[in-house]
């Protein structure tokens, strides 16, 4: 399911966080979103399963302005693995993955076999069978996550938004959890820190500052040393992974005077009157 921002802006509080970010992603096509920190990456990825409102412009999923859906519509397109964990009251691992069958069932029925059956295979997919019974605010920063994207799992919704999904992840697990979201053929939003994921596993990479896009593309045309620089103000090298053969991007040092820049950048943003 393809989807597509068009000249979306987002104000809040008089400032500009997303500024007319116009972008596509073709079905079935992973895109990684790369910025430095508060440079509009959630605030996007919010625009598209409606937990923000654009101030102008649209976003489509499967040709669909989203404003025009409704919930359970949104949820059977689009499943979403946030920054947040909002569930704080005491439910089990089980449970907090079964969460993910709700848009598919109807009034509060029982869970069926086959809602059952797929909750576990994605527990076990995700190496958190073991943590089935056990209450999901008990468990670390990194268990959570594979509950959650088990949550994303289940769902099975053409469309996955992952933001920052590997936080908290053992090196491990953060090549699994991309690998396991990557290789179903689904449409992939992802915003990420790590470059070399996203050479790794994004067909093309979007690169925000300041809220605007500065570039798109495939990852070895967007990340060259120049971009690295201007983005995010450290100097690299972008030299041949020795076993992949893919770009490795291996980071040198903080560019002279990048830190007074990059809060020049973010501080200000945009004020509107
Ligand atoms: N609800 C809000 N109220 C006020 N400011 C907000 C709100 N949501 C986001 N912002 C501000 O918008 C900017 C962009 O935030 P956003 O979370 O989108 O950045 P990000 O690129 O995802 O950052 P990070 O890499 O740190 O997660 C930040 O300066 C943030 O403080």
């Amino acid at each position: 399911m393809n989807v597509s921002f068009e000249n979306v802006s987002v104000e809040i509080g008089g400032r500009r966080i997303v500024d007319n970010v116009s972008l596509a992603v073709p079905s079935g096509t992973v895109l990684g979103i790369l910025g430095p920190n508060g440079c509009g990456k959630s605030t996007l990825l919010r625009t598209l399963y409606r937990a923000q409102k654009p101030s102008s412009g649209v976003v489509r999923v499967g040709g669909d302005d989203v404003r025009n859906l409704d919930g359970r519509e949104v949820a059977r397109r689009i499943a979403v693995m946030a920054q947040e964990s909002t569930q704080e009251f005491p439910i089990t691992v089980r449970e907090m993955a079964m969460l993910g069958r709700v848009p598919h069932q109807r009034g509060f029925g029982a869970d069926s076999a086959a809602d059952v059956e797929l909750v576990d295979t994605a527990l076990r997919e995700v190496g958190a069978a073991h943590l089935a019974t056990r209450y999901f605010t008990g468990l670390s920063g990194g268990e959570k996550q594979r509950v959650l994207l088990a949550r994303t799992l289940v769902q099975q919704t053409p469309l996955l938004v992952l933001d920052e999904p590997t936080n908290h992840l053992d090196i491990a697990f953060q090549l699994e959890l991309m690998s396991l979201a990557t290789s179903r053929g689904l449409t992939v939003l992802t915003a990420l820190h790590d470059m070399n994921l996203v050479t790794e596993f994004c067909d093309h990479v979007a690169l925000l500052r300041g809220g605007e896009l500065q570039a798109i593309g495939r990852p070895d045309e967007v990340l060259d040393e120049n971009a690295i620089r201007t983005g995010f103000g450290v100097d690299s090298a972008r030299i041949e992974h020795p076993i992949t053969g893919r770009p490795l991007i291996a980071v040198a040092r903080l560019t002279p005077g990048a830190l007074e820049q990059a809060i020049h950048h973010t501080e200000p943003l945009k004020e509107h009157a």
